[in-house]
């Protein structure tokens, strides 16, 4: 089902196919996923990052930066950078981990989804550290992820995290899906489910504070990671007339940033549980936008 584009011939028979592997920015490795009522998205193997997100009219839904910088070692800004094994700086590895600049492969023979799926446009990747990773932190994992399409256009990511230790020594982690939403104007966004949440302000030595009962507008920067999250949460963008609803599971925390007054950015941070010996961590959060023409709509989920 996975097609790989080498000649213009062959790139356009598989146009229109579900699955496509072929070349990106800098000649990075990429998979296009798409759906026959249009939507489409791509996920680079370079950090295993989804890249964009188009709803079935072709608008994306994502923000990339026009900065973005497609060249290892440094990780892609934008899109939805996979956090692992640490969230932001909780912790001495580099800001966000290592997941995010480290070159994922193709997971051709991945174990029996939880979920049964009717989808085509899906693609699973495999992280497993290297000698160098074990040498910055010393725990062995295989780490699958999972992107799909739907074909209402859903955008759907899972992971599934094993402890592969030989002695089966647990391991705690922290993770992101560190999602960036493309908005129209910061002025015109409302965030709704974070009402009367604690939250650390990241702005005040991560000091912590009890939201109003108001749903979030953006007045003046804003890096906040807020506590105990719903399995809801709601971006609404009044001039697009989007609304992203976000659902999730398995990621109690979400983070919320609009330091470049360009885009919501909804991380969503997530437990420091031991990993059982066997079996996965698996993690989801489901957003749907909802747009003006119809259904554009994003889901992550386990
Ligand atoms: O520049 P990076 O490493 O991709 O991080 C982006 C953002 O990540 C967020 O998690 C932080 O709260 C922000 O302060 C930061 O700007």
């Amino acid at each position: 089902m996975l097609a790989s584009a080498s000649t213009p011939a062959a790139e356009e028979k598989q146009e229109l196919a579900p699955v496509v592997q072929c070349k990106g920015v800098n000649d990075l490795d990429k998979v296009v996923l798409r759906e026959v009522r249009g939507s489409s998205a791509e996920v680079y193997l370079y950090g295993g990052h989804v890249t964009s997100w188009k709803d079935e009219h072709g608008d994306e839904l994502l923000f990339v930066s026009n900065k973005a910088i497609f060249k290892p070692p440094k990780a892609i800004r934008g899109g939805i950078p996979i956090c692992f094994p640490q969230f932001s700086n909780f912790g001495n590895l580099e800001q966000h981990g290592f997941a995010r600049n480290r070159v994922w492969t193709i997971d051709t023979d991945p174990p029996p989804f939880p979920v049964p799926t009717t989808n085509t446009a899906y693609i699973d990747l495999i992280l497993k550290p290297t000698e160098e990773d074990l040498k910055i932190w010393p725990h062995s994992f295989e780490y699958r992820l999972r992107v799909a399409l739907s074909p209402g256009g859903d955008l759907m990511l899972t992971s599934r995290i094993r402890n592969t230790n030989a002695d089966g020594k647990p391991f705690s982690f922290t993770f992101a899906y560190h999602t960036y939403f493309k908005i129209s104007d910061i002025s015109e966004v409302r965030v709704e489910g974070l009402e009367t949440l604690d939250y650390l302000d990241n702005l005040q030595d991560r000091a912590r504070f009890t939201e109003q009962g108001d749903a979030i507008v953006f007045e003046s920067e804003l890096d906040r990671i807020y506590l105990g999250t719903p399995s809801k949460i709601a971006i609404i963008d009044h001039e697009k007339k989007r609304t992203f609803v976000v659902r999730k599971g398995g990621l109690p925390d979400a983070g919320l940033v609009n330091a470049y007054l360009l885009f919501v950015c909804l991380s969503l941070k997530s437990f420091e549980n031991e990993v059982p010996e066997v079996s996965y961590i698996v993690c989801y959060s489901c957003l749907e936008s909802l747009g003006q023409k119809g259904k554009g709509y994003v889901r992550f989920w386990r």
